[in-house]
């Protein structure tokens, strides 16, 4: 339990041992190392947007460093730019690889893509090097005019202290607002689970170029500021060995830290020099110096950084909640959705046509998931989705999402959705749930609710809000609302389904797909799971739902299609479907006994 005055308290201490260099007059060569510290911290969080925050590896930072840095002095050398000019241009340029970064990181992913940042070290060192008209070659360039603020002190490294201390602070204060504000939680979603980021309305290809775009536009602020501390530059001071400097910073920071990037920025900039004292062998107690360090602290050095941030990280005053699990109750869940739920945007003619699928196929290698499969989704109905395994009911939902290309037509309303980007097909308000839960487990709760929300144009301190109240109102409605301040990864298994059940709904979607929702339940809990689903369609929502339990299917759906090895062998109501001796033979084995539908526990509320 942390005391309230022991954060601030913290918070003192550490803005003073920050001054404390340069009041105590320290010795020029550590006073040097601190300044380089802050100009590398600045590069390190770049890269933690990108890689920690984002999930994109990058190995190639200190080649945007050095991209930056050259274009600074080219700037000033060549085109007589003063620095405040020639550094937001380099910023400028160097944004451009990362938008060229980010176009190839649609196509490249995971370790392919570190391989490619790895080869940027090389291309930027042959340039270097061998273009000798534009960057100096091995000497590099020299003479570039630095930044003096002779009022500050009398030499140039007491002179930038603040200067870059403050810059860099700067850039830390920005990054963690922009960590918790829409494109902040979509970074990471993205990096915890893309494919349900897409799912939930997230356009992956946009927010990776804008996690590169700040890699390397933080990237040329550093290069830029060390030419102004340093006045020169050469191709040794960008090499991949930087590079793995900075990776090592983020990972010593805690992935996905941005307080823990600084510290890490610290002791990687910081620890070789204290050592150095151990002559020959002071890199190899660097090295162990780091490994200790994960070893207490595997999370990295961000346990103490996101302790001191606090609620500066989630925008929430309460903290996070690490009580254990408590029972779910979901009888109160479908009490609560009858008012939180209210006012979907679903006026219309209920029983017209939603959705159309028409002649939809699919086949992987040699196995046709999905043959020439045609039904319609009526608007206000659940329909169920039903067959043995592998009849190609998944592939269906996915194709509906957006997930899974496929030939034929799918219609939303009267536009076409298939094969468009699953944030598009979000968008048009379809929004689903996966067979497996896949909730973004490092967020919490309510992160996970605010991230498939899209709140109106406005103001980004009203977006906020709104995002905040719609989210708070889709928990109660799932009767989660309590939960909102946990770490997802923290929940039970139905509580997690409630939770995306929470965040599919939040957006009030016209169509919700459903992959076998009550898999993993408990038998009293799918009766009030049913019970929800009910509620949902009361309110005009649609609903198609995968799921293997008959008697469910029976008893809550208005009308069922039934797939077989790809094929659409029956479509009608529960009763016409299940006395057909197709599905009998191909799915259900016997006659299943005419389930009484399950009533409602509370009014159904019109629209
Ligand atoms: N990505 C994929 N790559 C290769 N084959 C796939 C892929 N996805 C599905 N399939 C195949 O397509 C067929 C239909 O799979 P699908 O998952 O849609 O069936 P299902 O009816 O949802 O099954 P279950 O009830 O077991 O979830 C299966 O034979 C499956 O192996």
């Amino acid at each position: 339990m942390t005391r309230t005055w022991m954060r601030p308290l913290a918070w003192l201490l550490v803005l003073m041992a920050l001054a404390l260099p340069f009041l105590l007059d320290l010795n020029i060569y550590y006073l040097h190392v601190l300044n380089l510290t802050w100009i590398f911290a600045i590069a390190a969080l770049g890269l933690q947007v990108a890689t920690g925050i984002t999930g994109q590896i990058v190995l190639g930072q200190a080649a945007l460093v050095g991209f930056g840095a050259y274009a600074t002095a080219l700037f000033m050398m060549w085109l007589s730019m003063p620095w405040f000019v020639a550094l937001p241009a380099a910023m400028v340029l160097t944004a451009g690889v990362g938008v060229l970064l980010g176009a190839v990181s649609t196509r490249i992913k995971g370790h392919y893509l570190a391989i490619v940042t790895l080869a940027l070290n090389e291309i930027f060192r042959m340039v270097a090097l061998n273009e000798e008209w534009l960057t100096g070659g091995p000497m590099g360039m020299r003479d570039i005019p630095t930044l003096n603020i002779p009022a500050l002190g009398d030499h140039l490294d007491r002179q930038l202290y603040f200067p870059l201390l403050g810059v860099c602070l700067a850039a830390y204060a920005l990054m963690v607002f922009f960590y918790r504000t829409r494109i902040g939680r979509s970074m990471r979603a993205v990096r915890d689970d893309e494919i349900a980021a897409e799912a939930m309305g997230v356009d992956s290809r946009r927010v990776k170029t804008i996690a590169f775009v700040v890699c390397s536009t933080w990237a040329a602020l550093a290069g830029g500021l060390y030419v102004l501390l340093v006045g020169f530059t050469a191709p040794s001071n960008f090499t991949v060995f930087e590079s793995i400097k900075m990776m090592l910073m983020v990972v010593l920071g805690g992935l996905g830290s941005i307080a823990g990037t600084f510290l890490g920025a610290l002791v990687i900039t910081v620890l070789p020099e204290a050592l150095r004292g151990l002559q020959t062998y002071y890199l190899a107690a660097f090295g162990i110096g780091v490994v200790v360090i994960l070893l207490v602290a595997p999370r990295g050095l961000g346990v103490v950084g996101d302790w001191l941030l606090g609620s500066f990280l989630t925008g929430e005053r309460k903290p996070v909640d690490n009580a254990p699990a408590t029972p779910l109750n979901l009888t109160a869940a479908a009490m609560a959705a009858s008012t939180a739920l209210t006012g979907h945007p679903h006026a219309g003619p209920l029983g017209e046509t939603l959705l159309r699928v028409r002649s939809v196929s699919r086949a992987f290698g040699g196995v046709k998931a999905l043959n020439d499969v045609s039904f319609e989704v009526r608007r206000g109905e659940i329909l169920g989705l039903i067959g043995p395994n592998g009849s190609g009911k998944s592939t269906l939902i996915n194709a509906c999402s957006g997930t899974v290309a496929v030939e034929g037509t799918i219609e939303l309303g009267g536009d076409r959705i298939d094969n468009r980007p699953p944030w598009t097909i979000h968008g048009h308000g379809v929004a689903r749930i996966f067979q497996n839960v896949r909730l973004w487990e490092s967020m919490t709760v309510l992160e996970n609710v605010m991230v498939a929300y899209r709140a109106p144009l406005g103001q980004l301190g009203s977006r906020e809000a709104h995002s905040r109240s719609a989210a708070h109102e889709a928990l109660t409605g799932m009767g989660v609302g309590h939960l909102a301040h946990r770490r997802a990864g923290d929940l039970s298994f139905g509580q997690s389904r409630l939770v995306e059940m929470a965040r599919a709904v939040v957006n009030k979607p016209r169509l919700l797909l459903l992959d076998e929702p009550a898999a993993g339940l408990r038998g009293g809990l799918i009766l009030e799971l049913s019970q929800i689903l009910q509620h949902l369609r009361s309110q005009g929502m649609s609903i198609l739902v995968v799921e293997h339990r008959i008697k469910l299917v029976m008893s809550m759906c208005d009308r069922i299609v039934v797939l077989n090895l790809g094929d659409k062998i029956a479509d009608g109501t529960p009763a016409q479907v299940m006395d057909m001796p197709a599905v009998i033979e191909a799915y259900l084995g016997e006659r299943v006994p005419e389930e009484a539908p399950q009533p409602l526990r509370h009014p159904p509320v019109t629209v």
